[in-house]
């Protein structure tokens, strides 16, 4: 941690939302970021030259379940920015050009079947996400999302699995290592870290190395959240563990104490 807490004005916190900041929880409209998580946060937020979130909700959503107004989010994973103050969303313009596509793939894909399975669908505007946590038959909800999946990708539609959710998306390279590129690249701070849980979290890790490698930062440190349903690639990136939001919340504290003075 000295490389952050030395000088923290030169030092960058980026940290992924959902089973991160906000414990994972079945519906996803129930998800926010416990008060004694966001104390610390807040209390980095003013001290750190850069913190920010990078999630995989729409940026006005992470706005929301985070509840502090001043940082900046990336959202759908590097598809947004909702920069801090702001009001508006910058949308990457290459991916907006495919919501109508998204959109049109949604409402012909749904299904009774879907329905029967208690499938929930989240319009996330640029992306469709379609989650099965805690339906009664969670495998054979996943197992008809895969016939989705199929159907997306021979519709020239990207797809992503994250945590018991398969997102359809726009086939534009935009991730969450994009997003951090483009944000590092607005703010001068010579090292960073990155906190996440899922699958879609190590393309940030892998941005921040490169970005070491290409000498834009001295140092990263990349954080692995676990939980029961870790997936191998984020434990094998990570530097760090954690043991879940809560984990996490100490991380914030170790910063937020060690640059009190
Ligand atoms: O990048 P993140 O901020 O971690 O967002 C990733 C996805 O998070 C949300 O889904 C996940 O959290 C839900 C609430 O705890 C949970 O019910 C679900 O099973 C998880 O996959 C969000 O709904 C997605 O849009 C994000 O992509």
């Amino acid at each position: 941690m000295a490389p952050f807490v030395d000088d923290p004005r030169r030092a960058g916190v980026l940290l992924d939302v959902d089973g991160t900041l906000a414990p994972i929880v079945r519906h996803a409209d129930d998800a926010h970021v416990p008060e004694p998580t966001r104390l610390p946060l807040i209390a980095i937020a003013r001290r750190f030259g850069l913190v920010a979130c990078i999630s995989g909700r729409r940026a006005s959503v992470a706005r929301r379940i985070v509840s502090l107004g001043s940082i900046t989010y990336v959202g759908n994973h590097g598809g947004e920015v909702l920069r801090g103050g702001a009001t508006s969303v910058d949308v990457v313009p290459e991916i907006a050009e495919w919501t109508g596509r998204v959109r049109a793939f949604a409402k012909d894909v749904w299904s009774d079947e879907l329905l029967r399975l208690r499938i929930r669908e989240e319009d996330k505007d640029t992306i469709a996400a379609y989650h099965w946590r805690g339906v009664p038959d969670e495998a054979a909800a996943q197992e008809a999302m895969e016939g989705v999946a199929d159907r997306a990708r021979a519709a020239g539609l990207a797809t992503h699995w994250g945590r018991k959710v398969l997102e359809v998306r726009a086939p534009v390279e935009a991730t969450k290592g994009t997003g951090i590129r483009k944000l590092l690249e607005a703010h001068d701070v010579d090292v960073a870290l990155f906190a996440g849980d899922d699958r879609t979290d190590v393309d940030a890790f892998d941005t921040l190395r490169e970005l070491v490698a290409e000498g834009a930062l001295r140092a990263a440190l990349c954080v692995g959240v676990t939980s029961d349903e870790t997936p191998d690639e984020l434990t094998d990136g990570a530097d760090l563990l954690v043991d879940g939001p809560v984990g996490v919340r100490t991380v914030l504290e170790v910063l937020a104490d060690a640059t009190a003075a």
